[in-house]
């Protein structure tokens, strides 16, 4: 099986998952303290740019002032490779902007 379709254990996701994140079942999770709503939008517009790019895609969630991500791959049902890497691209994004995860 490719990487990209392999589920993770929770000690590899545990190993992986970038500050704030946490996994949470079959899907991993961070909610990011924006701020204000603007910023907030700006992080999800580099996040879709990001997971059109990676054809890999979250759910998100913007409130003033927050933005929620979760990953999955539905695909396979749990976490894989893709969901570790975007997250790890939102969290750079996210550092980018000045935002800090809301957790950790
Ligand atoms: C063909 C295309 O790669 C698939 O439909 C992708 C699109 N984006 C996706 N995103 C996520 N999160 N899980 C998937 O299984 C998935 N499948």
């Amino acid at each position: 099986m490719a990487d990209a379709e392999q589920t993770l254990t929770s000690t590899e996701i545990a190993a992986s998952l970038p500050s704030g994140w946490t996994q949470s079942g079959e899907s991993i999770t961070a909610g990011y303290d924006t701020g204000d709503f603007a910023t907030g939008l700006d992080l999800v517009n580099r996040i879709g740019a990001a997971a059109e790019a990676a054809a890999h895609h979250p759910d998100l969630t913007l409130t003033y002032p927050s933005v929620t991500v979760t990953l999955t791959s539905h695909d396979v049902g749990g976490v894989t490779r893709r969901d570790l890497d975007l997250a790890e691209i939102v969290a750079q994004h996210a550092a980018t902007l000045g935002v800090s995860p809301a957790h950790g």
